[in-house]
């Protein structure tokens, strides 16, 4: 039997509500709630705007609908900025013209997917590598929408016991390490040089840095003096949180899709 898919909303925040998109006789994948964000949150692209254009699987299908879109003619005039280099490549190869925050400094909406979104609309970005091009890139956003399926959403950052990514520069990258788990000891904190695989090939970002992999067995508390005393650490390039940042965050479940906006 088809059951329908039905809007779910959270109440006074909730606006934008998306009509009845499919019906479904059997669960929906991740994958396939992640496409649901993305073509809802593409509908706030219009043309002639400058859009930022993440990285990651959910961001992906932004991506693809934008490009199927332009193609289609429904979309015009559009600017792409690409927050990572495989993005770019996605975007090159969907038929997105593209530029960069150098030549387009003022981005109308970007749209991106996270981690970790907590009930404030904080985030934890960058478990694809590429959160210091998102966070500059999306800082210059007058438009952030964020795009996950409901496994994102969590009761406070760190809770889902997933990395909290830190990017920072090579070179003594252990003297690093150690500073983060001290600075978060009271949390718990591990941290753990990103690799490719478990051959052990060290990760480096589209930077040419490193990445540290936080993860925590309590909460860190205040996510601004977390943030703050983070980037305190010479050796720090930028992490993975993104305080008050997001406008807009989409989500979609099982029960529908949820459009939150910052109030
Ligand atoms: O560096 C990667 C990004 O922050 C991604 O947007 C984030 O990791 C979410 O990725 P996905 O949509 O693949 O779950």
């Amino acid at each position: 039997m088809a059951i329908a898919y039905n809007p779910h909303l959270i109440p006074s925040e909730t606006t934008n509500v998306p009509k009845p998109i499919m019906t479904t006789s059997s669960p929906l994948s991740q994958d396939e709630l992640k496409k649901i964000a993305a073509y809802k949150a593409v509908e706030f692209v219009e043309s002639g705007m400058v859009v930022g254009l993440g990285t990651g699987s959910t961001a992906k299908h932004a991506v693809d609908r934008i490009g199927e879109l332009l193609q289609q003619g429904v979309l015009t005039n559009i600017v792409g900025i690409p927050t990572s280099l495989k993005t770019q490549e996605h975007a090159c190869a969907c038929n997105i013209p593209l530029s960069d925050i150098e030549t387009h400094p003022v981005i109308d909406l970007a749209i991106d997917g996270a981690d970790e979104v907590d009930p404030d609309m904080n985030l934890v970005k960058g478990r694809g590598g590429a959160l210091l091009r998102e966070k500059m890139i999306e800082i210059a956003s007058k438009q952030f929408v964020v795009i996950v399926d409901e496994s994102k959403v969590v009761e406070y950052i760190g809770r889902s016991g997933l990395a909290m990514p830190v990017e920072i520069v090579p070179f003594c990258w252990k003297f690093t390490l150690g500073k983060l788990e001290l600075l978060f000891e009271e949390a718990g904190c591990v941290g753990k040089l990103r690799t490719y695989d478990e051959n052990g090939e060290i990760f480096v970002t589209d930077n040419k840095n490193y990445t540290i992999d936080l993860y925590f067995k309590k909460s860190i508390g205040d996510l601004r003096i977390a943030s703050d005393a983070i980037l305190r650490i010479p050796g720090v390039v930028d992490h993975g949180l993104f305080i008050d940042m997001a406008t807009t965050v989409i989500v979609a479940g099982e029960q529908g899709v949820t459009v939150k906006n910052k109030s």
